[in-house]
């Protein structure tokens, strides 16, 4: 099984285009106002269309309503849900049924209590995010650049695939595959040069090193 590189954020055309010729399996649009990267249902419609069967298009909501996500589903046409909020196990199973679309559910770790939940949510999503989390009192809950500490991952025993986020580059991201044996990564702050303003250069050298590890076993 190869590597999973998913780059999140993604906002313009050029730097979609960056990220889709560079070879991302993923890409990442986000919905939720307060964040930097936060897209128009108008540019959302314009970017899914030129992501169409490129690469699995995510759509990152945080605890967002079924208003919102009705929305989401009509104009980007995602391939994915990413729930990065506090969605319950009972929420995150009435999105898959209603919406009909596979579901990314995120833990935020801090400390490996924060592994207490997912059985629960193992049992119910399609893959799992484990991203850092966000410091009390933050605008949102990722996109924050900052990282966890992986060995919390290292004795997981996980049926079900999952990524690893937060505070990745290419100068971390083989250090972070090879302590969690994630079957993928998700970056968003560590492609850019200012919150929100991707950088082709640095999505192009974060795939490559991503890349350079598919040696090392995954999961
Ligand atoms: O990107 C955001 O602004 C964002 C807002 C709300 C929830 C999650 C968000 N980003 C996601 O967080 C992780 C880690 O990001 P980073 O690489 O540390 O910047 C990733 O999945 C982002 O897409």
């Amino acid at each position: 099984m190869s590597l999973l590189v998913k780059i999140c954020g993604l906002s313009t055309r050029e730097t979609l285009e960056v990220a889709l010729e560079a070879g991302a399996d993923m890409v990442g649009f986000v919905f939720f106002s307060p964040s930097p990267r936060h897209l128009s249902l108008e540019t959302a419609r314009e970017l899914g269309r030129q992501a169409k069967g490129r690469a699995t298009k995510v759509a990152l909501t945080v605890d967002a309503d079924d208003a919102t996500l009705e929305n989401i589903a009509e104009t980007l046409q995602p391939d994915l849900l990413q729930l990065h909020g506090k969605e319950s196990i009972a929420r995150v199973r009435d999105i898959k049924q209603k919406f009909g679309l596979p579901v990314m559910k995120v833990i935020a770790v801090e400390t490996s209590a924060d592994l207490a939940a997912l059985p629960g949510y193992a049992s119910i999503a399609d893959r799992i995010l484990f991203d850092a989390r966000a410091p009390k009192g933050a605008t949102r809950p990722g996109g924050l650049g900052n990282v966890f500490d992986w060995h919390v991952l290292e004795k997981l025993d996980l049926q079900l695939p999952f990524m690893v986020s937060g505070g990745l580059s290419a100068d971390n991201v083989a250090e972070a595959i090879r302590v969690t044996c994630a079957g993928g990564v998700d970056v968003s702050s560590g492609v850019e040069s200012a919150p929100g303003v991707k950088a082709p250069e640095l999505i192009r050298h974060f795939i490559r090193a991503a890349r350079a590890t598919e040696e090392l076993m995954v999961r």
